[in-house]
């Protein structure tokens, strides 16, 4: 079973700067006060306190309860900690997006405590986790989908519910490229404008009397954890008509990160795996890196369990301006993480034949098709 394996690649990236800062974390983490009950169980777990790091906003740390919550459920003999850190990407609200170029500025002072053993395990949504790890870390579970589609969400008061019910030059407020550039081509009549900050912040954005946007695109995912799953007013996967954007890889999924080879957590977290959403996620993500050089593309994905074992994926790239678009669609037998990377892998080349590679700037299909360790 794929759960006792490495579940991806590592990364050929520099280790991280241990010298990080860490002021959000207390320092005498992980270390259990004396007198403190150890206990154990048939998995042989005699640490008494699992420590969950997560970042700071409230939609992380509702997933990073979440967690606690189905482990509680397992492993009732266990106690559990959140630890929540402000990451440079929570600190950093005016560069836009794509100008950090690697997504680990919302990830590395969290997999540096990890790694120093002040946390035994992070709760990332899967959508933002690099395809490349840090050295010594890895997915150790990812955990059953929440909703992965999209979905607009309509300034309060408007009685609009759909894309095509708004007048031609209404706001649609997103910071994807991909939604912008899928949604650009069915709704040319619209404009696109960015929004930041995190999801409560975007809402007020949304509702302020004198605000610009007409509505967001967001991921139902995000709103249905944060119990907000009333704004939404439509939902965009190809499915729905007047919908037709595909998701981000990922999006839906949390994915929790380890220390490579702690069979202790693998062991605990086994309880909580669900593996038809990993397998589906590592296809994905195989998908991603497979066509990414370096540069960050917009890709989207839907990927569907047409019955056990047998995984659907539609695929689609865009041009950063939305006037291009090549999109690919393929079903496969899914059993394993090898399928599952394979997969991913031939969907991305069936893109590429059929000219991905001219919207692409760059591109790595010389790279093996399993990498080291690739959960294979
Ligand atoms: N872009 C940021 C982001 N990363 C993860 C989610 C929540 C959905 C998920 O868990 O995939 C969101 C919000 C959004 O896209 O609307």
């Amino acid at each position: 079973m794929a759960t006792h394996e490495q579940l991806e690649s590592t990364s050929s990236r520099p280790p991280l700067d241990p010298t990080v800062s860490s002021h959000e974390t207390p320092s005498n983490a992980a270390a259990p006060s004396a007198g403190q009950k150890r206990s154990s169980d048939e998995a042989g777990i005699t640490k008494s306190k699992i420590t969950i790091g997560t970042r700071r906003s409230a939609l992380a740390i509702i997933q990073a309860e979440q967690v606690k919550k189905m482990l509680e459920e397992a492993h009732p003999e266990l106690e559990y900690e959140i630890r929540a850190m402000a990451t440079m990407g929570d600190k950093n609200q005016i560069t836009p997006l794509h100008d950090f170029g690697a997504k680990s500025l919302w990830t590395f002072e969290l997999e540096a405590q990890l790694l120093e053993g002040n946390l035994d395990l992070i709760v990332h949504c899967l959508k933002d986790m690099p395809t490349q790890l840090p050295a010594k870390c890895t997915i150790g579970c990812i955990t059953k989908r929440e909703d992965p589609r999209d979905a607009v969400v309509m300034k309060k008061g408007l009685e609009y519910k759909t894309l095509a019910d708004l007048p031609a030059g209404s706001i649609v407020g997103t910071s994807s490229v991909r939604r912008s550039a899928q949604v650009k081509s069915h709704y040319p009549q619209l404009k696109f404008k960015d929004v930041r900050g995190n999801l409560g912040t975007r809402l007020s954005k949304l509702d302020a009397e004198d605000g610009e946007y007409s509505c967001l695109i967001l991921a139902a995912a995000g709103l249905l954890r944060m119990d907000l799953g009333g704004r939404i007013t439509q939902y965009l996967d190809s499915k729905t008509p007047g919908g037709g954007l595909l998701y981000a890889v990922g999006q839906g999924a949390l994915a929790i990160e380890i220390r490579e080879g702690d069979e202790k957590v693998i062991n605990i977290l086994n309880a909580v795996m669900d593996e038809d959403t990993m397998l589906a996620g590592l296809a994905e993500r195989s998908l991603m890196r497979t066509l990414e050089g370096g540069c960050s593309v917009p890709i989207g994905v839907e990927t569907t369990w047409i019955e056990k074992g047998k995984l659907f994926m539609k695929a689609v790239v865009v041009s950063l301006d939305g006037t291009e678009t090549v999109g690919a669609e393929s079903l496969a037998e899914v059993l394993d993480a090898k399928d599952a990377d394979e997969f991913g892998w031939k969907v991305a080349q069936e893109l590429v034949e059929k000219g991905a590679a001219t919207i692409l700037k760059a591109i790595n299909l010389n790279r093996p098709l399993i990498e080291e360790g690739n959960g294979a």
